[in-house]
C-alpha cells in the first residue's frame, strides 16, 4: 500500500533558527500517527509545511499522491484540519457553519445536503443542526469542528491537540468519535497531543526533538525497546543513595535522580531489588516498580519529562 503522507529530507530555517533539520517519514493510509516532542522541537513548523501553510526551505512532501509544493489545491482538498483554536462562527448555526465550509471547499451544490446530514450523524449533532453555535458546550463545538473538517471527504485529518481544554469525560467521548472515523471511514489521522494516554491510541508515534525525528515506532515497540523494569525510590538521604546506586550499577548504566526520586531502569527487577536493598545504607522511604510508560520513552529520548517539556 502506498503511503498517505511521504516526507523526505524536509528542512525549514527561519533567519537564525534551523527549526526542521531534514526529516523523513511516512504515514500509512488509515493509521493514527502521533507526533510528540518538547516545546520548540519543530512540530508546528512541520505540520504547517505538510498542510501547505508554510513553504519548506527544501525537501519534499507528498500527500494522497499529490506534491505539496506543486499541487497545493489537491493537497488541501485531501486534508481536514482540526486545530486547538475554535474557528467556528459562534453567531451562526451549526448548519450555517457547515454550508459556509461547503462553499469554501467547492463541495458540489447537489451533494451539500446529503453530506451535511452525514457528518452531523457521525458526530451525533443532528438534533442541534439549526441552533446557534454559541449555545453549544465545548465538547459539542469540538464535534462540530470535526464534522466540518470531514465535509469535503478528506483522506487525512490533522488533529492538533484536539482535546485541549476539554474535561476528561468529553475527551473520552471525542476519542470515541475519532476512533469511529478511523474504523468506518479509514481516514488517516495525524495527531499532536501532550496527553500521553491519547498518544497511546496511535498506531505509531514519532518523537521530534531539536528539529529532528529521533524515534518512530508503535507505542508498544517504543516501550519494549526501553526494556526491563523501572524502579523509583526515595530514601532518607538521596545523595548518599545516589553514590551507592551508581556503585552497584557501574559507570555504564544510566539512572536519573532529582531531589525526591531516584529513577533507574534494570533488565529484571526481581533479581536486582534484593541487591539494591543490600547495597543501600540509607532507609528506603518509597519504592515503586513498574513497566516503562510512554513518558519513560519520552524521557529516554528527549532527556525530559513530557510535562516539563511541554509546559503541561
Ligand atoms: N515564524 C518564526 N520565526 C522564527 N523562528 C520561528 C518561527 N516559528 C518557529 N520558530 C522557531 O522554530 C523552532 C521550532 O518551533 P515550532 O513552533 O515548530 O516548535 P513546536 O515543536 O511546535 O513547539 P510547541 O510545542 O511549543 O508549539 C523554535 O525554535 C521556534 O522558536
Amino acid at each position: 500500500m502506498a503511503a498517505m503522507i511521504e516526507v523526505q529530507d524536509l528542512k525549514k530555517s527561519y533567519k537564525e533558527t534551523e527549526a526542521v533539520k531534514g526529516i523523513s517519514f511516512e504515514v500509512e493510509e488509515g493509521e493514527i500517527f502521533g507526533f510528540l516532542g518538547p516545546n520548540g522541537a519543530g512540530k508546528s513548523t512541520t505540520i504547517n509545511m505538510i498542510c501547505t501553510m508554510l513553504k519548506p526551505t527544501s525537501g519534499s512532501i507528498v500527500i494522497n499522491g499529490f506534491n505539496a509544493n506543486k499541487e497545493k489545491n489537491d493537497v488541501r482538498a485531501s486534508i481536514g484540519l482540526i486545530f486547538q483554536e475554535n474557528t467556528l462562527d459562534e453567531k451562526l448555526t451549526a448548519n450555517e457553519n457547515l454550508k459556509l465550509h461547503c462553499r469554501f471547499y467547492n463541495v458540489p451544490k447537489n451533494d451539500r445536503e446529503r453530506r451535511i446530514q452525514e457528518v452531523l450523524h457521525i458526530v451525533d449533532l443532528n438534533d442541534v443542526r439549526y441552533k446557534k453555535v454559541e449555545t453549544f458546550s465545548g465538547g459539542m463545538q469540538r464535534r462540530l469542528e470535526i464534522a466540518r473538517g470531514l465535509l469535503h471527504y478528506p483522506r487525512v485529518l490533522f488533529l492538533d491537540e484536539p482535546t485541549v481544554g476539554l474535561d476528561p469525560q468529553t475527551r473520552a467521548h471525542l476519542w470515541e468519535y475519532i476512533l469511529k472515523l478511523k474504523k468506518e471511514q479509514g481516514i488517516t489521522m495525524f495527531l499532536t497531543t501532550h496527553y500521553l494516554d491519547e498518544a497511546e491510541i496511535s498506531d505509531r508515534i514519532a518523537i521530534m526533538d531539536q528539529g529532528g525525528i529521533i524515534a518512530v515506532d508503535s507505542p508498544e515497540e517504543l516501550k519494549r525497546q526501553l526494556g526491563g523494569d523501572i524502579i523509583e525510590l526515595s530514601t532518607s538521604d538521596n545523595a548518599q543513595a545516589e553514590a551507592e546506586v551508581q556503585a552497584l550499577l557501574g559507570e555504564s548504566d544510566e539512572f536519573t535522580i532529582n531531589d525526591e526520586l531516584i529513577r533507574l531502569q534494570v533488565e529484571n527487577s526481581d533479581a536486582f531489588i534484593s541487591e539494591l536493598i543490600e547495597a543501600l545504607s540509607v532507609t528506603i522511604t518509597k519504592l515503586n516498580i513498574r513497566k516503562p510508560t510512554l513518558n519513560d520513552v519520552f524521557l529516554a529520548f528527549t532527556g525530559r519529562d513530557i510535562g516539563e517539556a511541554t509546559g503541561t
